[in-house]
């Protein structure tokens, strides 16, 4: 049985939107308060409204003197005769410091304020000390009688550089929605607000479980035919960065019994998800195919290049999903299939971004399959990096992008146009070539 990569999406969504997690109300049934950081990366489990206006008071967007709304535009000066042209000429009233209550502005007195002080009653504008005379607070000129003047240019329009109550939200707007990925700005919107904590989802947690003979634990010695254990790594940092919890075991023999007890062992917390990695394929030894043989667990092939072999299904009511063994094969299984998955359960992660490149080179793709190759994306160009094999983990670490070759794709010429998805920072613009100089130019 072979099934398309949307066929294979789709059934994972649905395994999942029918586990635990779905019916807990996508978690938000079981949501938890944390304080705002220790939210970074969770998902809003209820509407947030404004409980205070941004900002809470109109203030000063510039540190300069304030304006009463009388002495705006081009009439009269206020304070003494003989100013030049089209300038004001103010006495100097006490300085307003952000984080005091001024009192009313009187008409013909300026006042210093400072950026982000609430404006006093009155105030028309507030005009930037930049353009002042003198230009500075402490070196105020001295007119007649000793009170301080300050010449302003006349004709600044009304509300320049007064952020008003509420210009960015009012109390009680809707001010996050549920379901919302807390990022840095999110948090500081509601820091902001004068909240301390939050209502979060509680995390997708996943049982990891990497199996294989050879398989052996990194940081020990390894023996002849063996391999460290690279993917409880990779896929626990994939759904961490996801926003999901793991709980992982060590790695599990190629003995299916073993697996058996461990799948039947109650993990330590409730699981949304199990996860293998490994023994599914068409090998002698598949520990998870024997272990879960007719336990309901279905083995299809996907049209899927790396990432044939998959593995679906439901054990004890809790959804489950085996990857194929090859460190390349479970990460684009990770981002072709579980990922889009999580961010239609529960808010988390973002979604790739999707891009056009033209490729740097030529290449070939099997048409019956859906090829995902590994690819540095810079300057709306991608460059092919190693090949299609599934093993090339090195080659996918020095990449920052899924490069799709459609199913029906056979052959693609430099320039042509793919769809990538970006899965790494991209390097900024490569420098302009400098022109040839003169003296380089063959003669
Ligand atoms: N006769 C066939 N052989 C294979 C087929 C096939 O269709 N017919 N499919 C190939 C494809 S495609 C893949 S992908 C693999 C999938 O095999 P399994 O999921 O059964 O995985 P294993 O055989 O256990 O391992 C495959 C490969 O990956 C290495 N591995 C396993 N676990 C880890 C780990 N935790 N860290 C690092 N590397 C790991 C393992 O040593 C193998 O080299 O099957 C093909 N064969
Ligand atoms: O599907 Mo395997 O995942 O090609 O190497």
């Amino acid at each position: 049985m072979t099934r398309s990569v949307s066929e294979h999406q789709l059934a994972v969504e649905q395994l999942l939107g029918a586990g635990g997690y779905a019916r807990a109300g996508r978690g938000g049934g079981a949501a938890e308060s944390l304080p705002l950081t220790a939210a970074l990366g969770r998902v809003l489990a209820a509407d947030v409204h404004a409980p205070v206006a941004l900002p809470p008071f109109d203030n000063s967007q510039m540190d300069g003197y304030a304006v009463h709304l009388r002495d705006l535009g081009d009439g009269p000066a206020a304070a003494g005769n003989g100013e030049p042209e089209g300038h004001l000429r103010l006495h100097v009233g006490a300085p307003v410091p952000a984080g005091s209550s001024p009192p009313p502005l009187e008409p013909g007195t300026a006042v210093p304020i400072m950026t982000g002080a609430m404006v006093p009653a009155g105030t028309g504008a507030v005009v930037p000390i930049e353009r002042a005379d003198p230009p500075r607070f402490p070196a105020l000129s001295t007119g007649d009688g000793g009170q301080p003047v300050v010449q302003l240019p006349a004709g600044t329009p009304a509300g320049t550089f007064i952020r008003r109550a509420g210009s960015d939200i009012a109390a009680g707007d809707l001010a996050l929605e549920a379901g919302t990925l807390l990022g840095p700005a999110q948090l500081g919107l509601l820091a902001a607000c004068g909240l301390a904590e939050v209502a979060v989802r509680t995390p997708f947690r996943v049982l990891l479980l990497s199996t294989g003979d050879e398989v052996t634990e990194p940081g020990g010695p390894l023996g002849d035919g063996r391999i460290y254990d690279a993917n409880t790594t990779l896929l626990e940092a994939a759904l961490r960065d996801a926003g999901a919890e793991v709980l992982r075991t060590r790695v599990l023999s190629d003995d299916p019994e073993k697996l058996r007890e461990a799948l039947d062992t109650p993990p330590a917390a409730e699981i949304h998800l199990i996860l293998t990695s490994g023994g599914i394929s068409q090998g002698a030894y598949e520990v998870v195919k024997q272990a879960l043989s007719g336990s309901g667990v279905e083995f299809p092939g996907v049209a899927l290049q790396p990432g044939g072999p998959q593995a679906i299904g439901t054990l004890g009511g809790v959804p489950f999903l085996g990857f194929p063994g090859n460190p390349v094969s479970a990460l684009v299984s990770f981002e072709m299939f579980l990922r889009p998955a999580l961010t239609a359960l529960t808010g988390a992660p973002a979604p790739r971004v999707a891009l056009p490149a033209r490729l740097t080179a030529p290449a070939s793709s099997p048409a019956a399959k859906h090829q995902v190759r590994r690819g540095l994306y810079r300057d709306g160009r991608v460059e092919l990096i190693g090949g299609p094999g599934s093993h090339l983990l090195n080659a996918l670490a020095g990449s920052n992008a899924l490069v799709h070759f459609p199913v029906g794709l056979s052959e693609a010429a430099a320039g042509d146009e793919v769809t990538v998805w970006l899965i790494g920072p991209v390097p900024p613009p490569a420098p302009p070539v400098p022109a040839p100089t003169h003296q380089e130019l063959p003669s």
